[in-house]
């Protein structure tokens, strides 16, 4: 036995590069990406993918240049999660709604070497490298242009992406890794806490997380795939990857609106999607008269955000089918799932949707998780009270922070774990739940207050679309919880509910201590360009209102 172990035929260094071969041979006359009437094969994507690793090496990029892309959902950005690593580049996706400012910072801190860009968002880009300093040298653009799109921007380049792809060969020898290890992605965080960050992932990190993900949540074969997470956002939790395994069919959707969404699942007969707590809001809050009903069974699978309950319940109250789990950009996609058992479908609705907001355990691939006391570094009990910080170690592990060691060693210890920065707690039955983000736990006379919790009720109130609870300094209980509210459209002033309203709402339904003393009402919440509500904005905005006098005691 000790004689045993690595050897040539088993030393291959895992990458989910290879997928893309093996299912043009079995899927090859199959549709393997679909955007308005242009339909391509897996055959054809194979060929598409091998001809832009050809071109990117015949311009000069080589193993470990960053390679940038600045695209929504469109059949170039698919092609770009393999075409691009194959050319021995790391690929760098860039989220198009960032603003100017930030998107030159990225592009400067990744040392990008060339970009990609949708036509549209050529003036954006444009913009991002005017505000380059002249000693730093401009990445190379190249635009892709979209034949579905009116009114496009003209512009002055020779080389676009297609052009790229002609001069390319579709029989190209792909640039496989020297090691399992070598980087192949570069995200950055959606700088919702702080600063983007910029996570580096290697090829056996993402092989690791795309079979992970299409395990836990049960994907069949030739699933039909509705692209509404952007493919920018932690690479749609790997799915590009993943349909590639599968033989899916990608539905690419430029904007995901909810008239557009249930157009394509009913053209399309889609059986798939992922989206953030955010786009299960607007799918459950359309209107009857543009919504369709499903023509079969549509599995959702929600992530990125804490999903109240009670979006859960009206989600699954139209037909979908909603899955929920947890991950950071700095593992990849997802790590802890709500595996789902079927004795719960027995219980009342509500009660499923209680416990299917609950983040659950860890994902098949992931070595151990748990929730530990910060300052003993022990596991919490586990009694769904007792609140920790959710630790991770497993393989999908990003390789760190790009040029920021001092965050890599703060996130990465010595004693092993991923450190998340989210609160929770543990339940009796093993599943974790999250409380909050460290930094958004409200401390009120020494009791800590989960905002999400606050949140999950106030989304029970039939009149709240959205809703985010910060913390409001306050003379006497050093901090107290302030909602931040907006109301469903088509709700008159008349019938508005007041500060008085929500909070006797509240009162009738979770502790004195956690009700807020404050009511905000906004036409929307701020987000962040991925969706998130920033809470930092309202935490600030919080601040300004000056602390909450006497009539904030209890
Ligand atoms: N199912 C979920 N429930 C609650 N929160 C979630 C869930 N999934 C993800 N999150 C939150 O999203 C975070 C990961 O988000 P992401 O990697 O996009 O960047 P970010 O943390 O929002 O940005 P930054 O680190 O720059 O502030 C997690 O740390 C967690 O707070």
């Amino acid at each position: 036995m000790d004689k045993l172990g690595s050897n040539p035929a088993n030393r291959c260094p895992l990458t989910p590069l290879g997928f893309l071969e093996r299912t043009a041979t079995v899927y090859g006359d199959c549709p393997s990406v679909v955007y308005h009437n242009t339909v391509y094969t897996w055959a054809e994507t194979q060929r598409r993918c091998l001809r832009l690793a050809s071109g990117l090496c015949s311009l000069g990029i080589s193993r470990r240049d960053v390679v940038s892309v600045l695209a929504p959902n469109i059949p170039a950005m698919y092609e770009m999660h393999f075409g691009v690593p194959m050319s021995g580049a790391v690929l760098n996706t860039i989220n198009i709604r960032l603003d100017a400012r930030t998107i030159s910072v990225l592009l400067r801190h990744s040392g990008s070497k060339l970009v990609f860009c949708d036509i549209l968002s050529l003036p954006l880009l444009h913009d991002a490298i005017s505000l380059f300093p002249s000693s730093h040298n401009p990445p190379q653009i190249i635009p892709i242009e979209d034949p579905h799109e009116p009114n496009t921007p003209t512009h002055s380049y020779s080389l676009t992406y297609e052009k790229l792809l002609e001069m390319g060969n579709p029989e190209f020898k792909w640039i496989r890794p020297e090691s399992e290890w070598d980087p192949m992605i570069l995200n950055y965080t959606s700088g919702t806490t702080s600063a983007p960050k910029g996570v580096v992932h290697c090829h056996r990190g993402i092989f690791i997380v795309t079979v992970d993900s299409l395990t836990d949540w049960s994907v069949p074969k030739q699933s039909v795939y509705l692209w509404t997470l952007p493919m920018f956002h932690a690479n749609g939790w790997s799915f590009p990857w993943g349909m590639a395994v599968m033989g899916g069919t990608n539905i690419c959707l430029r904007r995901v609106e909810a008239a557009a969404v249930f157009d394509a699942i009913n053209k399309h007969k889609v059986t798939h999607l992922c989206g953030a707590p955010v786009v299960l809001n607007m799918l459950s809050n359309t209107p009857e008269s543009v919504r369709k009903p499903l023509p079969g069974p549509v599995q959702v699978l929600t992530a990125g955000a804490p999903p109240p309950a009670a979006v859960l319940h009206r989600t699954e109250a139209l037909g979908f089918t909603v899955s929920h789990g947890y991950g950071l950009t700095e593992t990849a996609g997802l790590t802890i799932s709500c595996a789902w058992k079927g004795q719960w479908n027995r219980l009342p609705a509500s009660e499923r949707a209680r416990l299917k907001s609950r983040q659950g355990v860890r994902t098949p691939s992931m070595a151990t998780i748990d929730v530990i006391d910060g300052t003993t570094g022990q596991s919490v009990k586990r009694d769904g009270q007792t609140m920790g910080e959710i630790v991770l170690q497993g393989g999908c592990v990003m390789l760190g922070y790009l040029k920021d060691e001092k965050a890599t060693k703060a996130a990465i210890r010595q004693d092993g774990w991923f450190y998340t920065g989210d609160v929770g707690v543990m339940h009796p039955d093993g599943y974790v739940e999250i409380k909050d983000r460290s930094k958004d736990v409200i401390i009120s006379g020494g009791e800590n207050i989960s905002s999400v919790e606050v949140e999950s009720i106030l989304y029970g109130h039939p009149m709240v679309n959205e809703a985010a609870v910060v913390a409001r300094p306050d003379e006497f209980w050093g901090e107290t919880p302030c909602a931040f509210v907006s109301l469903k459209e088509g709700v008159g002033s008349s019938k508005s509910p007041t500060e008085k309203d929500i909070i006797a709402w509240c009162r009738e339904k979770m502790p004195h201590y956690m009700v807020p003393k404050t009511v905000v009402f906004k036409a929307e919440l701020p987000k962040t360009s991925t969706g998130k509500i920033q809470k930092y904005v309202l935490r600030n905005q919080a601040k300004e209102m000056g602390p909450a006098k006497q009539k904030s005691r209890i």
